[in-house]
């Protein structure tokens, strides 16, 4: 009989009057790995933030029903009393130090490892630390997750997918580690960083580490996961061994939906374009952004067109927005309708018109502790005098316009909140990634880069904010440039990619051309047929 490690019995939460789980039961087994997949806003969050004693629970009045671990009844107080009893998470936010070492970062404040899982896996050798042991306790950390990270470099200095290890690597490294619960944890990884991950979890569940697991990557969670829940709305509405599901099926489940819509690609109605019309040109740009290696980049951007940026993680595809929009270091040549942009120089390039929606939507994206609808309208209201009124000369603003179109993106994005006036740190991830791009849409480019447009966003939704790209390109003309790491969802709305490797473009490919072609490319092989 399988040994039970965590049980949740009739949980329930509620923020306000609005219910986000309701009468959530389940059991985790020692060393069993559980998948949690939902909607962007489904409860998975909430739930896990109950389990971990994150204080916003307490916070907004705490919750119901009762969670045992080991048997006994939990109630942490704060993720203090979690760790100690042996209760770690691995957030969708990063909290490193980043003037930090990687190794300083995962053995911070863990003075005693006695016991660790890394004593465990590799003997008793380990079991004490001293100063110099930190090193190579966390060298060896990183070992059993199967990544090449050096123990010494800087955070500061590292690509996000790296941060992401290091962030489990601490996790293992906690004495008596019994539950590891990871929200998202592949998101910010490549498809070859998420292998690496997933051989990882199975390894630490092979040692009685038990896993929860939340991604909107449907076909991880069915590789990786001995059981899969599905939330709806804060609801259980499945519950039952992987093996036994398919990604159709909790696609379905997810969604509620029977008609399988969600998983067909966008398809979108090319329009003529006139390809001697260049609305930007790049020229030898360069961009110094820490894990990434722009070095030489030229390409021609087409007015009108959805111009896609392909590439492997660290290759160079990230970093040429955040140059030309100023969050790094940046050389080069960029004109945009036939004159200079001001290369980083963010005011002015927002300006002519040229908005970024980030892939950091945390870092750079909100004004969280504002409402929806100032989010949406700010960068209009400051950079280009809209959603103002005068009255008597003086400029007021005009909040009635600026709560209407945030509403009018609520719907059409299906952003999930109790309405425009909720604070923006009260969604959910996915939502506000949701009103990072509502934000860019209010500016009414002419050129939008978009990085990474979906990251976190769930399967039903996928395809609508791939719409909503589509529609502004169709409708309000505007030309975009999208990066993103998912190929596919490049080939079903571009007119054209551009495939980046080892910071130059290696050739620019129509979306027709197979995955093949575009994979020969990303690893830097030469193919006949591409049209640069
Ligand atoms: N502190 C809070 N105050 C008010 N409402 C909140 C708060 N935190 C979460 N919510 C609401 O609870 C619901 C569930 O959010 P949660 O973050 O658990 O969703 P999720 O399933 O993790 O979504 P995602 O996949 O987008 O991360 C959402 O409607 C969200 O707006």
């Amino acid at each position: 009989m399988e040994e039970v490690l965590l049980q949740a019995k009739n949980v329930g939460k509620s923020f306000g009057e609005n219910t986000v789980l309701r009468d959530v039961n389940f059991e985790l087994g020692k060393g069993k790995i559980l998948g949690l997949v939902g909607e962007n806003g489904a409860g998975k969050s909430t739930l896990m933030n109950i389990i971990f004693g994150m204080g916003v629970i307490a916070d907004t009045g705490g919750y119901d029903g009762e969670i045992l671990l080991d048997g006994k009844k939990i109630d942490f107080k704060n993720p203090i009393d979690a760790l100690n009893a042996g209760v770690g998470m691995v957030h969708q936010e990063f909290n490193l130090i980043p003037g930090f070492t990687v190794a300083e970062n995962i053995t911070l404040n863990m003075e005693e490892t006695s016991g660790s899982v890394v004593s465990k896996v590799l003997g008793s050798k380990y079991a004490i630390i001293d100063e110099k042991a930190n090193l190579t306790i966390s060298g060896n950390s990183l070992d059993t997750l199967g990544v090449d990270i050096n123990p010494q470099e800087y955070v500061s200095e590292m690509p996000v997918g790296h941060k992401q290890f290091i962030e489990i690597a601490r996790e293992i490294t906690r004495k008596d580690v019994k539950l590891i619960i990871m929200d998202e944890p592949t998101a910010v990884l490549t498809e070859t960083e998420a292998d690496i991950l997933i051989e990882a979890l199975k390894k630490l569940a092979s040692i009685g580490i038990s896993i929860i697991f939340i991604s909107h990557r449907l076909r991880e969670i069915l590789t990786v996961c001995d059981d899969i829940i599905v939330l709806r709305d804060g609801l259980v509405v499945e519950n039952k061994p992987s093996k036994e599901l398919n990604i159709d099926e909790i696609a379905r489940l997810m969604v509620g939906r029977g008609d399988g819509e969600n998983e067909k690609v966008v398809q979108k109605d090319r329009k003529a374009l006139d390809e001697n019309n260049i609305i930007m040109d790049i020229e030898n740009l360069w961009v110094d952004m820490p894990g990434e290696q722009v070095v030489d980049v030229s390409a021609k951007i087409v007015a009108g067109e959805i111009f896609g940026i392909a590439g492997l993680a660290g290759q160079g595809k990230l970093g040429i927005p955040n140059g030309i929009l100023g969050t790094y270091p940046v050389g080069g040549k960029v004109k945009f309708k036939g004159e200079d942009l001001k290369l980083g120089d963010t005011l002015s390039i927002l300006k002519r018109r040229v908005a970024f929606v980030s892939e950091d939507r945390r870092g750079v994206g909100l004004l969280l502790e504002e409402p929806i609808y100032w989010n949406v309208a700010f960068n209009a209201m400051q950079v280009q005098d809209k959603f103002l009124k005068k009255i008597m000369g003086i400029k007021f603003r005009d909040e009635a316009k600026m709560k209407e179109v945030a509403d009018e993106y609520i719907e059409t994005l299906a952003i999930k909140t109790t309405g425009s006036g909720e604070k923006a740190q009260n969604l959910s991830g996915g939502n506000q990634q949701k009103v990072c791009l509502a934000k860019a849409f209010a500016m009414e480019p002419e050129l939008l880069f978009v990085s990474e447009p979906t990251r976190g966003i769930d399967i039903g939704a996928k395809e609508l904010v791939l719409d909503a790209l589509k529609k502004t390109n169709i409708e309000d003309d505007t030309t975009i440039i999208m990066i993103s790491s998912e190929l596919e969802e490049l080939r079903s709305i571009c007119d054209r990619i551009a495939v980046i490797c080892e910071g130059k473009i290696a050739g620019i490919l129509s979306p027709d051309n197979s995955p093949e072609k575009f994979a020969l490319l990303m690893s830097g092989e030469s193919i006949e047929g591409g049209d640069n």
